[in-house]
């Protein structure tokens, strides 16, 4: 059986959960459950916090895992990110009072307060800084306030903790991070692992495209297909009426309505948009 870590709780939690089973997976009903057994598939599913998923992954005891990019570079595991999820999307950035940290080269010497040691001693590492590393669970805008920290190197979504917290970013985030699927370092070939992997880059193009038709006069499909390529090529049909053809081509959702547009005012009709439940590329 294939084992597979999941979020039990968080950000992370029923979003990961939501893609397994769009990837037709089982998924745990109750949200206490500690392992689901999916006997179809032969995958047992483990849930566990974010912040371990890498080191289980990365010990070899499970085969993959879901957690967040930043949790992995902090855990120092030897796990890999093998496919980004594209949910879970955050910044990790420092963060002071307005007026007292200009940039990041002026922040060695300061006290930073951080639920993420192995991230910040990372950047400090790479960039030839000595800081005093704060370590603590959570909450930590707080700390400034409470005179623990100057500084603090933290998740960063909205924004919203921060300007609550009195707190002004400080230059360019420390890293991109979104929720991946991470893999023990030069694992060795495993086809159920390959096949969850593929099953779920299916269900991550059915989320980033929709399936586009129109028909379109003969004379025009070749502008008609430079606007709609496809992700191979389109899929071009006779159609009864002279002189027309159907197209079928898939194209991104963020896309579709200026290239609707631009079909239509081309001369394309029947425009249609359908939803992809999944697919296998
Ligand atoms: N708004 C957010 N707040 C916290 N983490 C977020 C947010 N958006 C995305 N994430 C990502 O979620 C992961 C952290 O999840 P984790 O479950 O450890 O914390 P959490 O979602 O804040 O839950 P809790 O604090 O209740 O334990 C990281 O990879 C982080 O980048
Ligand atoms: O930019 P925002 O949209 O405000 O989101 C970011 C905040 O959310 C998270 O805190 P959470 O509420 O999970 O509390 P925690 O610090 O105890 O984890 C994170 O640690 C930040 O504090
Ligand atoms: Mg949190």
């Amino acid at each position: 059986m294939l084992r597979v870590a999941v979020p039990n709780k968080g950000t992370l939690a029923e979003p990961a959960a939501q893609m397994l089973r769009e990837a037709g997976y089982r998924q745990r009903r109750d949200p206490k459950d500690l392992v689901c057994r999916d006997e179809a598939n032969e995958v047992e599913f483990f849930y566990l916090r974010p912040k371990d998923i890498a080191t289980y992954v990365g010990s070899g005891d499970l085969d993959l895992g879901i957690t967040g990019r930043d949790l992995l570079v902090d855990s120092g595991a030897p796990a890999e990110e093998v496919l980004d999820l594209a949910f879970g999307g955050a910044t990790f950035r420092f963060a002071a009072r307005p007026g007292t940290v200009a940039d990041e080269k002026e922040l060695g010497g300061h006290r930073i307060a951080t639920a993420y040691p192995g991230v910040l001693r990372r950047y400090l590492d790479e960039h030839g800084l000595t800081a005093d590393v704060i370590r603590l669970d959570g909450a930590v805008e707080n700390a400034v306030r409470l005179g623990v920290a100057d500084v603090v190197a933290d998740v960063v979504s909205t924004g919203a903790t921060l300007r609550q917290a009195g707190l002004e970013i400080i230059g360019e985030p420390l890293l991109r991070s979104s929720a991946i699927m991470v893999r023990r370092i030069a694992a060795t070939g495993c086809p159920p692992a390959d096949q969850m992997l593929r099953r779920l880059q299916g269900v991550l193009v059915a989320r980033r495209y929709v399936m586009l038709t129109y028909d379109v006069p003969a004379g025009l499909l070749d502008r008609a297909s430079a606007l709609t390529p496809g992700i191979e090529s389109p899929t071009v049909s006779p159609l009864h009426r002279e002189g027309w053809v159907a197209v079928q081509a898939m194209v991104k959702r963020d896309d579709v309505h200026r290239m609707m547009d631009e079909l239509y005012d081309l001369g394309a009709r029947a425009i249609l948009v359908t939803n992809l439940h999944a697919c296998r590329l």
